[in-house]
């Protein structure tokens, strides 16, 4: 029998890959060839080819809302990006395109559309990037993340069914977590974690009040590329890295509070393993805003406590951890009613039905 063919694309953030990977493990490799097309130079390229799948790279520009000349010029690489993406997929013919979203997305689905490729689109935000929002036009089919979200797309094609959650994480065994991050007493454990691309406040938020922490908690910090300390490495109950690979799942199922970031697909890990977080959204000159509303939504719910950057202090991180040890049970509870738990199985369905 001749494989059917699916393309993924995505990238610029971890937020837009990893989703994409937890349907690419679930595909029976038997029926589906999977190819994935990315941006020559992104982060996306090294998580693709690890889970060792075909990366084609084309070019992108940074789409942005105001006209300059950076973005004259990368107005032509986007173009040029839609026809290189053009001749990989005439010459592939998937049966699917599968879009996360991320600048180098919108000539993909172009191109795509151009030879009535069918397209499946996923927003983790509760509000859509600027990539989704020029590709939903194009989209067959649109999955959100939140249920806020649908009101925001097209209502005839556009359903909320939660975050494709890569099912190894939910798989973890906090007993190999601790042993990995060598804390044998039994102090509750806090994650911290600034996004894929780590978090310069946070992080020194964090070891500003390191004894205090250390004193009632174990500390696994994952404080991104570049911004290991080493002059903490001594420190007990203290332990640092810049990115985890395979061992998350073992160090979440270890782990009894969060202080995060509020990128969308941590947040829905978090919700799914039931793990109460304070969110520390990047603020609007760092973003565009998209984790400010992802952690309203989720403190709303009760999963969460905000606390905003500009209010960060060693204080106002200490008064917040006191606040969710107390909230802790009531949030868990809430987690547990409000977590869609099958939507890396309706992606799966939905794929399976096209023809
Ligand atoms: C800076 C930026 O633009 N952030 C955006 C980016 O998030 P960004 O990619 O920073 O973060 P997300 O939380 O969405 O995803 C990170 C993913 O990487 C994994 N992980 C992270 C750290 C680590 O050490 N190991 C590891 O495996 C997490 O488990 C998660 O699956 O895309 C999200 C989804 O569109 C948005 O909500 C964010 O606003």
């Amino acid at each position: 029998m001749k494989k059917k063919t699916i393309v993924f694309t995505g990238g610029g953030t971890a937020g837009h890959v990893t989703p994409n990977l937890a349907l690419i493990n679930e595909l029976d490799k038997g029926e589906w060839n999977i190819q994935y097309i990315g941006s020559k130079k992104g982060i996306e390229r090294e998580l693709v080819e690890k889970a060792g799948v075909p990366y084609h790279g084309i070019s992108s520009g940074k789409l942005r809302r105001y006209f300059d000349m950076e973005n004259a010029k990368d107005i032509f690489r986007v173009l040029r990006g839609c026809f290189e993406a053009r001749r990989i997929l005439k010459k592939m013919k998937p049966r699917l395109l599968f879009s996360k979203g991320g600048f180098v997305s919108v000539p993909v689905v172009i191109a795509a559309r151009t030879l009535q490729i069918p397209i499946f689109i996923h927003e983790s935000d509760l509000t859509p990037g600027l990539a989704n929002k020029i590709s939903q036009r194009f989209a067959t089919k649109i999955f959100t993340s939140f249920d806020e979200t649908v009101k925001y797309l097209p209502a005839n094609k556009t359903i909320a069914i939660g975050s494709p959650i890569r099912r190894e994480i939910l798989e973890g065994s906090a007993e190999k977590g601790r042993k990995y991050l060598g804390f044998d007493s039994w102090k509750p454990v806090i994650t911290i974690m600034g996004g894929s691309l780590g978090a310069k406040r946070i992080n020194e938020a964090v070891r500003s009040v390191l004894p205090q922490l250390t004193a009632n908690f174990h500390i696994a910090h994952i404080c991104g590329k570049g911004n290991l300390d080493e002059s903490l490495s001594s420190v007990k109950g203290y332990k640092q890295f810049e990115y985890i690979h395979g061992e998350l799942p073992d160090i979440l199922a270890a782990t009894n509070f969060v202080i995060t970031r509020g990128g969308s697909n941590s947040i829905f890990e978090f919700l799914a393993l039931e793990i109460p977080m304070v969110i520390i959204p990047l603020t609007l000159q760092q973003s565009r805003g998209d984790q400010i509303l992802n952690a309203r939504s989720f403190e709303e719910k009760g999963y969460s406590l905000t606390l905003n950057e500009e209010n960060l202090t060693e204080e106002t991180l200490l008064a917040a951890l006191e606040e969710l040890k107390n909230k802790s049970a009531e949030m868990k509870k809430k987690m547990k009613s409000g977590y869609k738990q099958n939507a890396l199985d309706t992606l799966l369905e939905e794929i399976a039905k096209v023809k």
